[in-house]
């Protein structure tokens, strides 16, 4: 399997308030359709390495490939772009703009990309909605719909421009059991059946009991 994520010896320092060095010689890779899952604890580097390996971070040393792309030390339009295009984030708070409808919210990362028509977005948002079992809610405001709901829009918004991988901090992190559960199950489906990458930062033994690797990371170190 092909890698689409690699990380090869990356290191970053905070230099504010006092030297820190905050990611320590960090290699791994991400294979298509693997669905991995980061722990480790509290301040140990999680979501900046997170940071880091999404492209939002540039300030690190070593080498990040996104598909066999060499995404280090690219200008920021170019990283932008290959966020946008390559990328699906998931956060623990979902980022919806509440006045705008689930359809529009989920269009949104597609429109900025700007490679397709209106129709043509609109068709493919309501597409990953069917996937995510929430085509009836197209047309509610995002204030109207429940927690859970949210962060289904909030996936269906990551995957609109088909991206190689999904990237997550904590996205269960404000969910009940249930919900968490089905979050997992939408993830592993994507996996399983869209061949799609997953990579989540997680507090939840449970869940990451449940990926295909677990990462541990431990005081800016992964653990073999
Ligand atoms: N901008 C910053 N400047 C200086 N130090 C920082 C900065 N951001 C984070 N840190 C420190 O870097 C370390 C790693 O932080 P990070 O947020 O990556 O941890 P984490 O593993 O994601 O933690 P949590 O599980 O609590 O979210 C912590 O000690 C934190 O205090």
């Amino acid at each position: 399997m092909e890698n689409i994520l690699e990380a090869r010896n990356i290191n970053k320092h905070f230099k504010k308030p006092v030297l820190f060095h905050v990611l320590k010689d960090i290699s791994f890779s991400v294979k298509e359709g693997e669905f991995a899952s980061i722990m480790g604890k509290s301040g140990c580097g999680k979501s900046t390495l997170l940071y880091v390996l999404s492209t939002m971070d540039t300030d690190y040393e070593g080498q990040l490939f996104l598909h066999g792309e060499l995404v280090s030390g690219q200008p920021a339009d170019k990283l932008a772009y290959i966020r946008n295009k390559h990328i699906g984030f998931v956060f623990q708070f979902h980022y919806l703009l509440a006045e705008f409808t689930v359809l529009e919210n989920v269009m949104l990362p597609a429109r900025k990309l700007a490679e397709r028509s209106y129709e043509e977005i609109e068709q493919k948002a309501m597409e990953k909605l069917q996937i995510l079992g929430i085509d009836k809610l197209a047309l509610k405001k995002a204030s109207q719909i429940s927690g859970g709901e949210k962060q289904r829009v909030a996936i269906a918004r990551a995957l609109i421009n088909d991206p190689v991988i999904i990237m997550g901090d904590e996205p269960t992190g404000n969910l009940d059991s249930h919900n968490s559960e089905n979050v997992f199950n939408i993830f592993r489906e994507l996996s399983d059946e869209q061949g799609l990458s997953l990579l989540i930062v997680t507090h939840d033994q449970d869940f990451a009991d449940k990926t295909d690797r677990i990462i541990q990371m431990e005081d800016g170190r992964i653990l073999a």
